[in-house]
Order: C-alpha cells, then structure tokens, then sequence
C-alpha cells in the first residue's frame, strides 16, 4: 500500500520541511538561553553584592570537562563546544562587571548621601 508519505518530497518541499525543524530548534535555543542568562544576571547581582569576583576559572574548567563528555556523547564537535562556551561566558562576565560597577556606583552614590 502506498500513501503521500511514501512519496519523496520534491526538493522545494524537503528543504523548507528542514527549515521548519530548523526553525523549531533555533526557538528552542533562543529560549533556553534568554534562561541562561536571567539565571547569569542573577549570578551576576550576588557576586556584585559580595564583591566576588566577575569570573571564576575553576568553575569554568570544571564545565568544560563536563561538556566535552556531553559535546562527545551527543555527536557534537568538541572544538565547536569548547568555542562556543568560551563564547557565551565571555558575555556572562562582560554583563557580570557591568552589574558590578552599576552596584559600586549605587552603593558610593547612597553613601555620599548619607544612607
Ligand atoms: O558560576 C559562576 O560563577 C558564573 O558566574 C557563571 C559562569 C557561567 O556562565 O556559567 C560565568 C562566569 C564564570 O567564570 C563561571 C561560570
């Protein structure tokens, strides 16, 4: 029995049947890293608070140890991961010294006023 499933798309077809899922999956990472970075900006606010450092190396390497095992396992380019990471926590800590200097500010401003 055949049925228009079992018919090839023709090309037209198939490419935007691929951009749909792309589609779908750049949604997804769109969402998941405005997540991300709520929960950095969060991050970023009790380091402010605590005058912790902006960026923590440890921290770092410990994740990138962990993803390359996740990079490997899920059929993704370990150099592309390692990238891409590095990528993404340069911003977190360009935002994390932007909260860091906003907080001194306020805490320098209230002092000078006496608060
Ligand atoms: O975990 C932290 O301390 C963070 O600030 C978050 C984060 C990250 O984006 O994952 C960013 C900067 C640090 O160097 C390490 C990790």
């Amino acid at each position: 029995m055949t049925s228009e499933h079992d018919t090839p798309l023709d090309p037209t077809r198939q490419l935007a049947a691929l951009r749909q899922r792309i589609d779908n999956i750049d949604a997804a990472l769109i969402y998941m890293l405005a997540e991300r970075f709520r929960c950095t900006a969060d991050v970023g606010a009790l380091k402010a608070s605590f005058q912790l450092p902006a960026c923590d190396p440890a921290r770092e390497k410990e994740q990138l140890t962990r993803l390359r095992t996740l990079a490997n396992d899920a059929g993704l380019d370990e150099d592309f991961t390692k990238k891409f990471f590095t990528f993404l926590v340069g911003e977190v800590i360009a935002n994390h010294k932007v909260i860091a200097s906003k907080t001194r500010q306020k805490s320098s401003s209230s002092k000078i006023a006496g608060e």
